[in-house]
Formats: structure tokens, C-alpha cells, sequence
């Protein structure tokens, strides 16, 4: 985790599909739309939930990497696209997982200007960059997706209680 996150937020692939559906009801309010065009990677997972719960068939995919950047001393961050719809997005709705710093999102929004921008969650940096979201949460939360993640044994908190007092008074 990164020094500027302090809080780390496992999500469940039940509690993710719940809020994509959370997603996808607001969505039904809304207009309706030609297609979806689904943010790669993380996007493709609630693209698939979308699709699904509104009746779309015609899913495409805008491919984008983000990398780090050196500009005269200083390091920057940027995303690049690899792959992109023709058009401007008009009567489509784009899909990501997140929006964090926003970087995505901008770069995005660039390729695809009329098209509705969705995702499941969203920090403050990004959040004024897509029309809709259903879970906001802190800039200094990491959240750790379902894809992302494997069970593991976790260790009582007595035993962890314990072990932390011993490593004190060694
Ligand atoms: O608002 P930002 O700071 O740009 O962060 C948001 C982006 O970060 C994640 O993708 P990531 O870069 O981890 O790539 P991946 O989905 O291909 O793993 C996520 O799926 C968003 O696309």
C-alpha cells in the first residue's frame, strides 16, 4: 500500500456484485443507452453485472494503462490508452470499478465525451469526473477487490494480542 493510503477496504465479490446492482438501479432511472464501453481492466467485472442487469448486448472496451512519468524532476502519472471506440461516446455508458485520482477518468472522458460515466465507487479526487457512482469512499482508503484478494487463516486476536505484547518486551 502506498504511504498515502491509511486504511485498507476488502471488498467481498457478494458485497461487489450487491453495490453493482445498486449500480445498475440507478442506471434504470436513467436514459437509456446504446451500449457499454467497459474501462479495462477493473471495469470489465461490473461491465459484465451491467450488461447483464440492463438488458445490453453490445459491450466494447476502451484499454488504458496508467505509468509513471518523469517531467524535468518531477515523477507524474498518466494513463495511456491502447485501444479506443471510434466515435464520442454519444448513447453509450462507460463502466469502471473506481475512480480514485481521477487520472483514468480524465483521460477517458478525453476519448469518449458524450458518453455516461458510471462507476461502483469513487474517492473525492475523482468523484466530480463521472455522472454516477453508488459507494463513496475516503481519499486514504486502498480497497482491495475480490479479484485482487485470496482467503487466508486469520489469527485470533488474542493470539495476535499476545504475540504483540511479547515483541514489546523483547
Ligand atoms: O482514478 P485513478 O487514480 O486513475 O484510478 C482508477 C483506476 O485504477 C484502477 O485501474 P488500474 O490502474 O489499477 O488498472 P487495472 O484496472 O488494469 O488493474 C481502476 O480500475 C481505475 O481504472
Amino acid at each position: 500500500m502506498s504511504p498515502q493510503y491509511h486504511k485498507d477496504l476488502y471488498i467481498s465479490w457478494e458485497e461487489f456484485h450487491r453495490d453493482a446492482r445498486r449500480l445498475c438501479e440507478e442506471l434504470l432511472d436513467r436514459d437509456a443507452y446504446k451500449g457499454i464501453v467497459a474501462v479495462t481492466r477493473g471495469g470489465l467485472i461490473p461491465a459484465s453485472i451491467v450488461a447483464r442487469e440492463l438488458g445490453i448486448r453490445l459491450v466494447d472496451t476502451i484499454c488504458v494503462v496508467s505509468y509513471h512519468g518523469e517531467q524535468g524532476q518531477q515523477q507524474t502519472e498518466q494513463a495511456k490508452v491502447l485501444k479506443a471506440p471510434e466515435g464520442d461516446g454519444e448513447g453509450m455508458l462507460l463502466i469502471d470499478d473506481l475512480v480514485d485520482t481521477g487520472k483514468t477518468a480524465r483521460t477517458v472522458r478525453e476519448c469518449l465525451p458524450k458518453a455516461t460515466f458510471a462507476t461502483v465507487y469513487a474517492k473525492p479526487k475523482g468523484r466530480p469526473l463521472v455522472d454516477t457512482c453508488v459507494r463513496e469512499v475516503s481519499q486514504d482508503t486502498w480497497i482491495r477487490f475480490p479479484w485482487d484478494t485470496e482467503l487466508h487463516f486469520a489469527v485470533p486476536l488474542a493470539d495476535k494480542a499476545r504475540k504483540g505484547s511479547q515483541d514489546e518486551s523483547d
